[in-house]
């Protein structure tokens, strides 16, 4: 029996131990433990609707409660309300009248929207059997247009421009950032550096920021491993100021870099600008927006012409809603969309964004390619699948968050099995 209405919410804050390894680390973030706010809608059927949104660790229980608060704005719904007009349910969360006063549509609030909304859009994508990319692929312009908040776009793009329907069936490029961490060694980044080689990669990331000297000698060493003509991005994590990137990464040039990734404040519109303007005659281009907080914020950046890749982030924005939105926009300024994946649970998640990206609006992969890290795979049903440096469409029904009920035990925070061996042997502590 297809299900009519949400019956119950239930929040889990799984975290796992990555910085034991110093697996996502970069110049902002030196020892991130890859964290989530893992939400599951029950129905009155057996379907239930999975979702996420993405933390580095501390904190994210505050982002569990405050999801959990929001919650109860979508238990109890019928689900003709909530999918009938999307666009207009969504704005119902984004906009509650005293909860907005916690955002606007940023922060842990917008990080609760977007865990939600990943879970309403996995639950649809399963309703209607679908992976979710197909499901947005499928779909009529009216309805695509009618899933999204077009509030405060209307400047740039009114509904009826949006959406342009191509069909497409391939893999869709992608980039490694699983050699180039911060914390890793030269002896491991070559060895990584050899196996993605040999995996079929050709664009690679590597992390950037905290000492010059130490920057030109790995990009050096990247540059040496993946030879002259495969692709090569950094990224900084917001660590410089304006000047500072601008000759820091002339100091980079040498290696032939093709974007500096958040060279400084996420916020800052126009000192991205400023780096894009001084950077241009060297090919060097910026890319930003995993930690943009919403769609008003990229038209600036993109009315600006303060990025030239376009980097949304599944859980940043307020779900799969606002990544459209983004993605409409994007296309609307003829700058790529590059999603961001440094996280656990991302891929799984970007990888439809971009296919439906791909398919249905830019239908181009010219300078296109959404990011792969090589890691926690293994905790999800139907994880990611990448052959030769390019994503496989997913094929299950969902948005492909589901993660298995195992990892969910092992790593929920502080309960879970794994935790409770790091706590008691001193590794971790509670606080
Ligand atoms: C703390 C995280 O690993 C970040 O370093 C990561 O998301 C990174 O910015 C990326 O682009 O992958
Ligand atoms: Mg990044």
């Amino acid at each position: 029996m297809a299900p009519t209405r949400i019956t119950a919410c239930s929040v889990r804050d799984v975290r796992f131990p990555t910085s034991l390894e110093k697996d996502g680390s970069d110049a902002m973030n030196k020892a991130p433990d890859y964290s989530c706010a893992y939400v599951v809608f029950s129905t009155d059927s057996d379907l239930q609707g999975h979702g996420i949104t993405f933390t580095v660790g501390k904190g994210n229980e505050i982002v569990c409660h405050a999801t959990e608060v929001l919650s109860k704005m979508v238990v109890g719904q019928e689900l003709k309300v909530i999918y009938g007009n999307f666009g207009l349910f969504w704005r119902s969360l984004t906009s509650e009248d005293q909860m907005r006063w916690l955002g606007p549509e940023k922060g842990v609030m917008h990080l609760a929207v977007a865990a939600l909304t990943n879970a309403l859009w996995d639950l649809w994508a399963k309703i209607e059997r679908k992976p979710l990319w197909k499901l947005l692929v499928d779909m009529e312009p009216e309805q695509l247009v009618s899933a999204i908040d077009f509030r405060y776009m209307h400047d740039v793009l009114t509904p009826q421009e949006a959406v342009e329907q191509e069909l497409l069936e391939k893999g869709y490029p992608c980039y490694t950032t699983s050699c180039g961490w911060l914390g890793y060694e030269d002896e491991k980044i070559k060895r990584l550096c050899k196996e993605a080689l040999a995996q079929g990669f050709t664009r690679f990331k590597a992390k950037v920021g905290a000492d010059l000297k130490d920057d030109q000698r790995r990009c050096r060493l990247l540059r040496e491993m993946i030879g002259p003509d495969n692709v090569l991005m950094v990224d900084a994590n917001q660590r410089w100021e304006v000047q500072e990137a601008i000759d820091w990464m002339k100091g980079l040039a040498d290696c032939n870099i093709t974007w500096i990734e958040e060279p400084t404040s996420p916020d800052d519109i126009l000192g991205h600008q400023q780096i894009a303007k001084a950077l241009k005659p060297l090919g060097i281009g910026v890319a930003t927006g995993e930690a943009c907080q919403n769609r008003i914020m990229f038209k600036q950046f993109l009315a600006a012409g303060a990025m030239q890749f376009c980097q949304i982030d599944s859980c940043r924005l307020g779900g799969v809603s606002e990544n459209v939105a983004v993605i409409l926009m994007a296309n609307k300024f003829g700058v790529p969309v590059c999603p961001h994946g440094g996280g656990v649970g991302l891929c799984e998640l970007v990888q439809h964004l971009s296919m439906f990206d791909f398919v249905s609006v830019s239908g181009s992969m010219e300078n296109r390619m959404t990011e792969y890290l090589d890691h926690l795979h293994q905790h999800f049903k139907y994880p990611c699948v990448v052959k030769g440096g390019r994503y496989t469409p997913p094929q299950a029904p969902g948005y492909s968050i589901d993660m298995k009920e195992s990892s969910l035990a092992d790593y929920e925070w502080p309960k879970g099995r794994a935790w409770q061996e790091l706590i008691a042997n001193g590794t971790y502590t509670l606080d």
